[in-house]
């Protein structure tokens, strides 16, 4: 199976290998996927970057003594979700972040929340999904209520944390390790591994564009029977990038941070 890929199955005790846990951070433009996403892996805070650029991270982690390996996708998908199987067939649990100074990225939020309830329903199986409102330290501009985004993920059935990629890394890290064990859980009850690409291309007559449904342009949603190989992401839109957190968090060994490619890191 592809070491990037692929869909691996759950460790089952102290003595495997590390579990290995694929998360994608979804979100508007702007809600700050990069700035959590750069934050958990070097507990620092960006605040220039690359907006086009989706790349794969990998960091090893322990969580509750146990040795994950975690990929993290930070996506990019523009304005509207674009070819969403990429992530959705690819991640175990999701991050779905809004900034909390923005309605529009709160609505946006929501529309990630039902793309995800909606993959689960068609393809009979679900992947946690945390709800991030992000940007804390500017609670004061918030336009979004704590409440209201509370309400949100009980909508869903989803973790809820407000968050800031400024403010301590614990509790970044936490919520990532949150999703993790969100991840395993659900990967605890599927033993076996579940396939991920399959080459069949066939339309199901039950097959409707998202967009129909919910405006989400761009955004087709395939059972597992109907992607086809073509839509596995290019090389360059999901690379892996191996960023050891030891290394990364280490002040002396700074330039490994060159890694994370398109950031300045302060
Ligand atoms: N004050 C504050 N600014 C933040 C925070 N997180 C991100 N930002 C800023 O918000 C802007 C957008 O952050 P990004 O992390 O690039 O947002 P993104 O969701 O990755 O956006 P795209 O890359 O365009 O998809 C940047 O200027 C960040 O510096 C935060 O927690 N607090």
């Amino acid at each position: 199976m592809s070491s990037v890929f692929g869909k691996p199955r759950a460790g089952s005790g102290p003595q495997s290998a590390p579990l290995e846990v694929n998360l994608a951070i979804l979100g508007r433009r702007g809600a700050g996927k990069s700035a959590l996403t750069v934050k958990f892996l070097t507990r620092r805070f960006i605040s220039e970057y690359d907006p086009n650029l989706e790349d794969t991270y990998s960091s090893e982690e322990t969580v509750d003594h146990q040795p994950v390996h975690l990929r993290v996708m930070d996506t990019a998908d523009l304005d509207t979700p674009r070819n969403c199987e990429r992530y959705l067939n690819w991640a175990h649990a999701f991050l779905v972040v809004y900034s909390m100074d923005s309605r529009q990225s709160f609505k946006d939020s929501s529309s990630y929340l039902e793309l995800l309830a909606l993959h689960a329903k068609e393809t009979q199986r679900s992947s946690p999904a945390l709800l991030l409102g992000n940007k804390l330290d500017m609670a004061q501009y918030r336009q979004v209520t704590k409440a209201e985004g509370a309400a949100l993920a009980g909508k869903f059935g989803c973790l809820f944390f407000e968050v800031s990629a400024c403010l301590d890394f614990e509790h970044v890290q936490h919520v990532f390790h949150e999703a993790v064990r969100e991840a395993r859980r659900e990967l605890e009850k599927h033993s076996l591994p579940r396939p991920l690409f399959i080459s069949e291309e066939r339309a199901l007559p039950h097959q409707a564009p998202l967009t129909a449904r919910h405006g989400l342009a761009s955004c087709t949603f395939n059972t597992l029977s109907t992607v086809s190989l073509k839509e596995m992401p290019a090389v360059a839109q999901a690379k892996l990038v191996t960023v050891k957190s030891s290394r990364a968090q280490s002040k002396r060994k700074a330039p490994a941070l060159t890694l994370l490619k398109g950031f300045k890191i302060f």
